[in-house]
């Protein structure tokens, strides 16, 4: 294969025997990941089963954590997290350009508000935005400094279902048109299911099932039984 190929078909995210321990708890333990560029990957599992531990790994926020393996992530790598985190003394713009200079990165970030439906509102203070605009505005400022690997923790987590609804949309219509690589956490099965092209079901500190999802298929129903039966939860709930 000749080099340039091998460059071009090299995963974004690569994982080799990661693990992470707290206090001599082993919490991811060896995980081989894969990540291919582009892809929409969801993150599913127990309450405490390590996903934001793997987040953070990726994102390189873990630097006071004991552990080893090798990772690979690209360099522009966005977080979104639950909370918008958005600093209440900045206006919208000016917390979507935060670290951004200049002309042409002020054009960028106002279309990027235009992008996630907040045109208008580039000079509203954070707390006069609803919980589902503040996060509208987190992923506008992600999408400006135009990532290679988004990675989401939990971004819809604390939003009513209605909202959560149009923000799966508008998640689905910004990576298609930006195509970078998305490696988003969740509890939610059926959000996995509606937003990813595979799921990854981390147990006891490995990648427990690895999921390929089909969009046109009409097999939804089907990936839900088995995401749940890997999560422990059978039909009749138990
Ligand atoms: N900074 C830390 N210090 C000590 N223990 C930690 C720390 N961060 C995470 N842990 C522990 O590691 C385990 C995995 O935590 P993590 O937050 O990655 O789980 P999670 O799957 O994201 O959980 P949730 O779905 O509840 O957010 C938990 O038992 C947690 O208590």
């Amino acid at each position: 294969m000749a080099p340039h190929t091998e460059q071009l078909t090299r995963p974004a995210v690569q994982l080799r025997g990661l693990t992470r321990s707290f206090d001599g708890r082993t919490v991811l333990d060896g995980i081989d990941l894969d990540i291919p560029a582009g892809q929409f990957v969801a993150l599913l599992g127990h309450s405490g089963s390590g996903k934001s531990t793997l987040l953070r790994a990726v994102a390189g926020l873990d630097h006071e954590v004991t552990g080893s393996g090798q990772l690979t992530a690209p360099e522009r790598v966005s977080v979104v997290f639950q909370d918008s985190r958005l600093l209440p003394w900045r206006r919208v713009l000016a917390n979507v350009l935060l670290g951004l200079d200049g002309k042409e990165a002020e054009q960028q970030g106002r279309e990027a508000l235009a992008e996630v439906g907040l045109a208008g509102r580039e000079r509203a203070w954070p707390n006069e935005l609803s919980g589902g605009e503040a996060q509208r505005a987190a992923l506008a400022r992600s999408l400006v400094r135009e990532p290679e690997l988004l990675l989401a923790d939990e971004p819809f987590g604390a939003l009513d279902a209605l909202t959560r609804i149009r923000m799966h949309a508008l998640l689905r219509e910004l990576w298609e048109r930006h195509r970078p690589s998305v490696l988003l956490v969740t509890h939610d099965v059926d959000e996995a299911i509606a937003l990813a092209d595979r799921v990854l079901v981390l147990e006891h500190g490995r990648i427990g099932l690895d999921l390929t999802v089909d969009r046109d298929a009409q097999a939804r129903g089907e990936y839900r039984v088995r995401l749940l039966a890997a999560l422990g939860v059978t039909a009749d709930g138990g």
